[in-house]
């Protein structure tokens, strides 16, 4: 097996949302709560499970997007929770995200040079005007940009094209680590199948490790090494691509993997409906 370049201990993020009782006692939602895992360098972790299980609260809580309740995040021999000014700047280098939307991640007022280029501007990553150049222009064709248009905007790219451009920034610094939320659950099918290899492409070229959250198991299928499934901010199982897919353990991943429609069969709504109450109570008990 491959080193362990990431390691994610007993990691917890409540949300404070109110106040109840005669005394006023914080209420809060346990997003995530006590997730444990590792991650191998060039491989692809995915974390899947239902909308609201905590997939986004547990990438942003262990890069700090969010400040975790409690946990560890140990990365090069460091406890990335644990770092301050200087030290953190030069650790968040190693991790970047592509998000599910790179319209909105993408600043309309920049030319697509200065977007892909921004990451490497802020870190003083060249010493000439040219290199700076050639460093955009580089990674632009890594990701499939034609250069000549560098000196557009986003809003006169496609969705597709836009990743690309989300892409390109994310890995123009050379991270070890992109966490990806969701990067291709806004796009049609046959781009979707693109970015995919494109970021099957980038691992190999660079030996990127990917955290990977999908709601699209079909996606998660191509592109996972290792799944991890969650519900309620638990850890249900996790597992290699095919124990999770062929071998699942866990009553809550069969029933994910179900989900899953199939050409040509028909659903029985109801059976499903009450297997999966079945399954959330049991489930309920198990975290209580
Ligand atoms: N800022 C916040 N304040 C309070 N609760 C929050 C906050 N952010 C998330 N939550 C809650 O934490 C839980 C986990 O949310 P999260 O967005 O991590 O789930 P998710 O699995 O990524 O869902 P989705 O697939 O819909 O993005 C949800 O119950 C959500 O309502």
């Amino acid at each position: 097996m491959s080193e362990t370049i990431l390691q994610v201990k007993n990691l917890k993020k409540y949300y404070m949302v109110g106040r109840k009782g005669l005394f006023g006692e914080k209420e809060y939602v346990k997003s995530v709560d006590g997730v444990s895992f590792e991650l191998h360098r060039g491989e692809t972790l995915a974390i899947v499970g239902e909308s609201g299980c905590g997939k986004s609260t547990t990438v942003k809580s262990l890069i700090r997007v969010t400040e975790p309740t409690s946990g560890e995040v140990i990365l090069k021999g460091q406890d990335f929770l644990k770092l301050k000014g200087e030290e953190l700047k030069k650790a968040r280098r190693n991790i970047k995200m592509i998000f599910q939307d790179p319209y909105s991640s993408l600043n309309p007022r920049m030319t697509v040079r200065d977007i892909i280029g921004e990451p490497a501007d802020i870190e003083h990553c060249y010493k000439t005007e040219e290199e700076r150049e050639k460093l955009i222009l580089d990674t632009m064709e890594m990701v499939g940009l034609n250069k000549d248009f560098a000196d557009r905007y986003p809003h006169e790219f496609s969705g597709g094209q836009r990743q690309r451009i989300g892409i390109a920034r994310a890995i123009i610094l050379k991270p070890e680590i992109i966490i990806c939320d969701e990067p291709v659950s806004a796009l049609d099918v046959s781009v979707q199948a693109k970015i995919i290899n494109l970021l099957k492409e980038l691992q190999q070229k660079l030996n990127i490790s990917y955290i990977f959250i999908s709601h699209d198991l079909g996606v998660v299928k191509h592109i996972a090494d290792r799944v991890m499934v969650m519900y309620r901010g638990h850890v249900v199982e996790e597992g290699t691509r095919d124990e999770i897919f062929s071998h699942p353990k866990h009553d809550y991943t069969k029933l994910l993997l179900r989900s899953i429609p199939k050409i040509g069969e028909k659903m029985d709504f109801e059976a499903f409906d009450s297997s999966y109450q079945a399954c959330y109570d049991e489930l309920d008990k198990e975290n209580s």
